[in-house]
C-alpha cells in the first residue's frame, strides 16, 4: 500500500517526514488554504522514492505547468472542475495526474468518466474542498469497479489503515489534517507510527 503526506510547507518538518519515506508528499498552491505553501516555493530535496505532488484548484493549464516546472512537482493533483483536455495537456507534460472527487453519497462516484493516472476520492464538506478532516462513508467504494486506482483522502488517521487496506481498487492512503500539529506542521511521532503500520 502507498501513502502520501499532503499539506507540507515547513521545510524542516518536511526534512524531517522525509525520513520516513512516504511515497508520495503533497503541496498545497491552494492560496486560500491554511497550508498554502506561497508563490516562491521551492521543494527541498526529496528521498528517491519520495514523488512531490502539487495540489491545485482550477488554476489555468499553462500556470499548472509553468509552477510545476519551477517548484518541481512530477505529480499534479487537482481539486477544482478540472476536465480531460486539461488532464491531457499535464499529461503531454509528462506529468501524473491524480484528479481529486469530492464524495458525500455513491452518486458522486457513479459514472466518472475522466482518464487521470489516479482519482483521490475526498470528503465533501459544503463549498470546502480538501483538507477536512472528516471521513466520508467508505462503504460507498466498496462497489468500485472503474480501472483506475485511488488514494483515499478524508480524516485519515493511524487507526483507518486496517479498514482502508480492504477496500477494491485502493492504491494509497493520504494522511493529512489529523497528523498535524498545526496546519501545515506535521507530528513526527504520528509519522512514524502510520509508516510503521503501512
Ligand atoms: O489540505 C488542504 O488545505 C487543501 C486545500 C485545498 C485543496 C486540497 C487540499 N488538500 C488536499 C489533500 O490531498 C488532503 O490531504 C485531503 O484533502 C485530505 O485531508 P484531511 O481531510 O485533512 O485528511
Amino acid at each position: 500500500m502507498k501513502w502520501k503526506v499532503c499539506g507540507m510547507r515547513d521545510l524542516t518538518n518536511i526534512e524531517a517526514v522525509a525520513t520516513c519515506e512516504p511515497d508520495y508528499m503533497g503541496f498545497i498552491w491552494v492560496e486560500k488554504s491554511p497550508r498554502y505553501v506561497g508563490a516562491d516555493f521551492v521543494i527541498p530535496t526529496l528521498p528517491a522514492l519520495t514523488k512531490a505532488v502539487g495540489v491545485f484548484v482550477n488554476e489555468s493549464t499553462d500556470t499548472i505547468i509553468s509552477l510545476s516546472k519551477k517548484a518541481g512537482f512530477q505529480v499534479v493533483q487537482l481539486h477544482g472542475e478540472e476536465g480531460q483536455d486539461v488532464i491531457d495537456a499535464l499529461h503531454a507534460e509528462g506529468l501524473t495526474v491524480i484528479k481529486a472527487v469530492s464524495v458525500a453519497s455513491k452518486e458522486d462516484v457513479k459514472g466518472l468518466n475522466l482518464k487521470p493516472d489516479y482519482y483521490l476520492f475526498d470528503t465533501k464538506k459544503g463549498s470546502q474542498v480538501g483538507g477536512t478532516g472528516e471521513r466520508f462513508d467508505w462503504s460507498i467504494l466498496k462497489a468500485y469497479a472503474i480501472d483506475i486506482p485511488y488514494f483515499l483522502a478524508g480524516g485519515l488517521d493511524e487507526a483507518s489503515i486496517e479498514e482502508a487496506k480492504q477496500l477494491p481498487g485502493i492504491y494509497a492512503l493520504d494522511f493529512n489534517s489529523k497528523l498535524e500539529l498545526s496546519p501545515g506542521l506535521k507530528d513526527l511521532t504520528k509519522v512514524k507510527e502510520i509508516m510503521q503500520n503501512i
